[in-house]
């Protein structure tokens, strides 16, 4: 069972991975926590000192690793679809949610965030709405099925998800039972 959350940043790639991780009882794998283990620092401070594309690359190796043998749920990084290689890996070795968002709800969960280097601007509403349009049909095209995040609690979306998992036979029947009710 290999589950891939892709999505803008805040899109809830962690925080609906997390939950869904505990409920499935699967392991969860954050892919940019991989990310910093490897470079050994965080991704703000990579981003400044080598830049983006030097970023890319450790990005691209990451999910390399991940598509030839991770079992679970991972959550990828925002950027992660930007390269079409990585965009097949991920295709071809997971199930792939989108989780979709639009750049005001996403500028609103984001607005006091200092970790994200892409959002450290002047506007950045205005990067949101950039990175929405360069970005949603790479996503698309990466996804096996998309979610829409606006309205749902991080716990309904983990409902909503696994109903999908289940009628795309990815997981068994009877996963949806809430343990906790
Ligand atoms: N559906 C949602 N409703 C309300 N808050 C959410 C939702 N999804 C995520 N959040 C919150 O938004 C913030 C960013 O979520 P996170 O999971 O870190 O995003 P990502 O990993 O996609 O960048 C977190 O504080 C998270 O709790
Ligand atoms: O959108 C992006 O290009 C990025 C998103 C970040 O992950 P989140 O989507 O978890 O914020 C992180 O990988 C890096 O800052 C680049």
């Amino acid at each position: 069972m290999a589950v891939a959350l892709v999505g803008l940043p805040g899109a809830g790639k962690s925080a609906v991975g997390r939950r869904l991780a505990q409920r499935l009882q699967f392991p969860f794998i954050d892919s940019d926590d991989l990310i910093e283990r490897r470079i050994g620092c965080s991704i703000r401070d990579y981003f400044e000192r080598e830049g983006e594309q030097s970023f890319r690359d450790v990005e691209q190796t990451v999910i390399a690793e991940l598509a030839a043998s991770a079992e679970g749920i991972v959550s990828t990084g925002g950027g992660a679809v930007l390269r079409e290689a990585n965009r097949l890996q991920l295709h071809n070795h997971f199930h792939v949610i989108y989780l979709r968002s639009s750049p005001e709800d996403l500028f609103r969960r984001l607005r006091h965030d200092v970790k994200r280097p892409l959002l450290q601007v002047a506007d950045p509403l205005g990067r949101l709405h950039e990175l929405y349009a360069a970005r949603d049909p790479l996503y698309r095209q990466a996804a096996h099925d998309v979610v829409e995040t606006g309205r749902p609690s991080v716990a309904m979306l983990v409902n909503i998800i696994v109903m999908q998992l289940e009628l795309a036979g990815v997981i068994p029947p009877g996963s949806r039972s809430d343990p906790t009710g």
